[in-house]
């Protein structure tokens, strides 16, 4: 699959060296695009394809009286692509307009996001986009002024590795487990460089919201891009959608043509039997620090192990059950969908976070608050005592007002635990939400698969 798409888009260049690929979908933020128009303004260049450029605005956007930017830099950041968007033609989802939200949530919404495209942003989350069946990866500033410039971009093609995910997943065990065990059995760098096609029963059996949730972490196992392959799931989540093609039938008929004919066609295979797969939940500082629930804190294997637990305060030999939480984040481009508010609400419903606890509710998009309000989600996380937000990147990382406070442990839906991630001295437990909800609940970690809730 990967070489029919990559094939297509080959303008110059041979495989070996880097290639001159066209670009189909260029998405774009305001903390990554600033130099790059400034560079377009400085050589006097224009945007080349504006009608394959779209751009959000999510990383400084308070989820509380959005209008209200306080910090100096994120408003500059705001207003810059505001002009930027105006100035270049680019269409832009702003703040208070109905497509505002994450940009990785925002793009497969629209429509935008489509099998068999090559789909890039100057954010290392891109790769949520190949949950679609298209090569969709993150790119750097300066890559950013050569895409608005040219609409192509230089590349070396890379490895590939299929990993065929088998097996029946357990209750209360989700996509989100399966992309963080695969990271915290093999280490954050195992798949560096590689472009991952995942496939089997189970990703059959994936929504689009769980097969973008595996593909949106696929990075923080070193892996340039995550895929899979486009079927009637992915049809059926595109069509009708703002800028899904007109003609669906041509449109499908195309995008049937990219599926792996045969698994020898990989670069390097893996297989995973989710079968006995637990609930992962993340001890230390990179996503590869990751435990099942039912597994105990590791002894420490070098300075880095030694440093994290420095940092998170924890010792080896315990249970992730004994973390005590201060607070809950929901939201992020790797759990902040529909399905994720729901499955978090399902499990919160008639329930009560613990005492002293803070949980936050970001939805990922205007629109995926609106139909979580809907079907009155938002009254449930209410009553379960959590803040419910407007949409943006929030507490996935400090550049915003939702901080979590130094020396607090947070269960976080999202997707990095780094040092300080959440905010200056936070301390974050990536999970799903459905362990999350439960862990709110209790102010501490619990098996989702055996306790009562
Ligand atoms: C700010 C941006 C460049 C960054 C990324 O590339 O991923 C951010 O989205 C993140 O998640 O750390
Ligand atoms: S939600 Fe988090 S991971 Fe996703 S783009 Fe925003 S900051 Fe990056």
């Amino acid at each position: 699959m990967f070489d029919k798409i990559w094939n297509q888009h080959v303008i110059t260049g041979k495989v070996g060296e880097p290639q001159l690929m066209y670009v189909d979908l260029h998405l774009v933020h305001e903390v990554t695009s600033p130099q790059a128009f400034e560079g377009l303004r400085e050589n006097q260049r224009r945007v080349r394809r504006p009608d394959k450029t779209f751009a959000t605005m999510d990383h400084n956007v308070p989820t509380k009286d959005v209008f209200n930017v306080k910090d100096a830099i994120a408003k500059k950041q705001m207003t810059t692509l505001q002009h930027n968007a105006e100035e270049f033609g680019v269409t832009l989802a702003s703040v208070g307009t109905e497509d505002q939200g994450i940009i990785h949530v925002v793009g497969p919404q629209l429509g935008l996001t489509q099998p068999g495209k090559i789909i890039v942003c100057g954010d290392s989350h891109t790769s949520t986009h190949g949950a679609f069946g298209a090569i969709a990866f993150g790119i750097g500033t300066s890559e950013v002024e050569h895409v608005f410039a040219t609409q192509t971009i230089w590349q070396q093609k890379p490895k590939t590795m299929g990993i065929h995910i088998h097996g029946d997943l357990q209750n209360g065990v989700t996509a989100k487990d399966i992309i963080m065990a695969l990271i915290g059995q093999n280490g954050f760098d195992y798949f560096t460089g590689y472009a991952i096609e995942f496939y089997g029963n189970v990703i059959d059996a994936m929504s689009m919201e769980e097969r973008m949730t595996m593909c949106n972490m696929v990075i923080e196992g070193g892996a340039k891009m995550g895929q899979m392959k486009p079927d009637q799931t992915t049809f059926d989540y595109v069509r009708g959608r703002k800028y899904a093609p007109r003609d669906m039938a041509a449109a499908i008929d195309y995008w049937s043509q990219f599926y792996t004919d045969d698994p020898s066609a990989y670069d390097q295979v893996m297989d995973f039997d989710v079968s006995t797969l637990a609930p992962y939940v993340t001890w230390g500082t990179n996503p590869g620090m990751a435990i099942p629930i039912d597994g105990q804190f590791p002894e420490p294997k070098d300075i880095n192990d030694e440093k994290a637990y420095k940092y998170v305060g924890l010792t080896p030999g315990h249970s992730p059950e004994e973390i005590k939480l201060g607070f809950a984040f929901f939201g992020s481009c790797t759990n902040g969908r529909l399905a994720d508010l729901k499955a978090a609400a399902n499990i919160l419903k008639g329930h009560h976070i613990a005492p002293g606890l803070t949980a936050l509710v970001v939805p990922g998009s205007i629109a995926i608050k609106e139909a979580a309000e809907a079907i009155g989600l938002d009254q449930i996380f209410k009553d379960a005592g959590c803040d419910w937000r407007m949409p943006g990147c929030s507490a996935c990382l400090g550049m915003n007002p939702d901080q979590v406070p130094a020396g607090v442990h947070c269960a976080s839906t999202s997707n990095r635990n780094f040092e300080g991630r959440q905010g200056a001295g936070s301390i974050t437990h990536l999970a799903s939400p459905q362990m999350v909800a439960a862990a709110a609940i209790h102010g501490h970690f619990i098996d989702i698969r055996k306790e009562a809730i």
